[in-house]
């Protein structure tokens, strides 16, 4: 059973630190959903599970194996991201030949099927393929490769929404079909979450949450009413999310049982709305932000 290990990954480039201290175990065949915003780190920890490059200190492991520079682990990772997959010169048969031969459970079938599903010309060169058709092909190879460890990182740039529900349906069905590890990162978090079994949250480079979807949605409370009953009921609570319009206030509760909530309004959000909660940043009177 595949089992991912991060402890106390480091990933710096330069100046910049991309991933800062971040443990995390993810194990098991499930879909895993990585969520987090624009530059948290999402797209250098998949980079990191594909072997691009090595993590600057800490360990990161794949069934306890490093992937950087390790043949035998890599085979069994396939990474597909939204852009930079293959060479352009590559004509769309080539890549599948050549991604044929680079996994071990490759399945030929599967592919020759999704690139009529996706409607593609296996003569043309990856270049000359519009956007949508471009990150088809990479779905097609993700899909195909039958890799333990599957992972899209937001793998549907340029797709309609049509061919985007045909890819979280195909996702789907070859996890039934073939169980193993897909994380799929995205943006579009309402249109897949009802795909994941499991999701992390990075922000800034560090975990900020990982429990399965059912504990998201189980584990948190929209409380809103006036500020001092809020206040007096959420007082020393793990309050996630607080604001305020016009007297009344809102706060998002994790993980705290509130027996009784008295003229408060208690709701529930979608994890797209969650997310939100969870990584917005207030912007204040004076122009800077801060996170609540
Ligand atoms: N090759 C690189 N060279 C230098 N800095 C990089 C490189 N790749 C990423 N970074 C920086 O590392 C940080 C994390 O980037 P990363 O791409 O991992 O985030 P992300 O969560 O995938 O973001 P997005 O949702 O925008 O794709 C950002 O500040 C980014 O500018």
């Amino acid at each position: 059973m595949m089992e991912i290990k991060a402890v106390n990954v480091r990933k710096q480039y330069q100046k910049e630190v991309a991933l800062d201290d971040l443990t995390i175990t993810l194990e098991g065949n499930k879909i895993i959903g990585l969520l987090g915003k624009n530059g948290a780190g999402k797209t250098t920890l998949m980079r990191l599970l594909a072997g691009h490059f090595s993590n600057s200190s800490g360990q990161l492991t794949i069934d306890n194996k490093s992937p950087f520079n390790n043949y035998p682990v890599l085979r069994e990772v396939c990474l597909i991201m939204e852009s930079n997959n293959f060479h352009e010169k590559f004509r769309v048969k080539d890549i599948l030949n050549i991604s044929a031969n680079f996994y071990p459970n490759w399945d030929n079938e599967y592919a020759n099927h999704l690139v009529n599903v996706f409607r593609l010309n296996i003569n043309q060169k990856a270049k000359t393929l519009s956007k949508g058709m471009y990150s088809a092909l990479g779905i097609i190879v993700g899909l195909a490769s039958n890799a333990s460890l599957t992972i899209f990182d937001e793998p549907y740039i340029g797709l309609d929404a049509s061919f985007r529900s045909t890819f979280y349906d195909l996702l789907l069905e070859t996890y039934q079909n073939n169980p193993r590890m897909i994380i799929l990162s995205t943006h579009l978090i309402d249109e897949v979450s009802r795909l994941f079994e499991e999701v992390a949250i990075l922000h800034e480079g560090k975990l900020m949450l990982h429990d399965t979807a059912d504990n998201f949605e189980r584990k948190h409370l929209i409380l809103t009413g006036s500020k001092e009953e809020v206040d007096q009921l959420t007082s020393g609570r793990n309050i996630i999310h607080s604001s305020s319009i016009m007297g009344q206030k809102t706060v998002v509760l994790y993980n705290e049982d509130i027996t009784d909530s008295g003229n408060l309004k208690v709701s529930k959000a979608s994890l797209q709305e969650l997310f939100v909660y969870l990584t917005k940043e207030e912007v204040n009177k004076n122009g800077t932000t801060n996170q609540i």
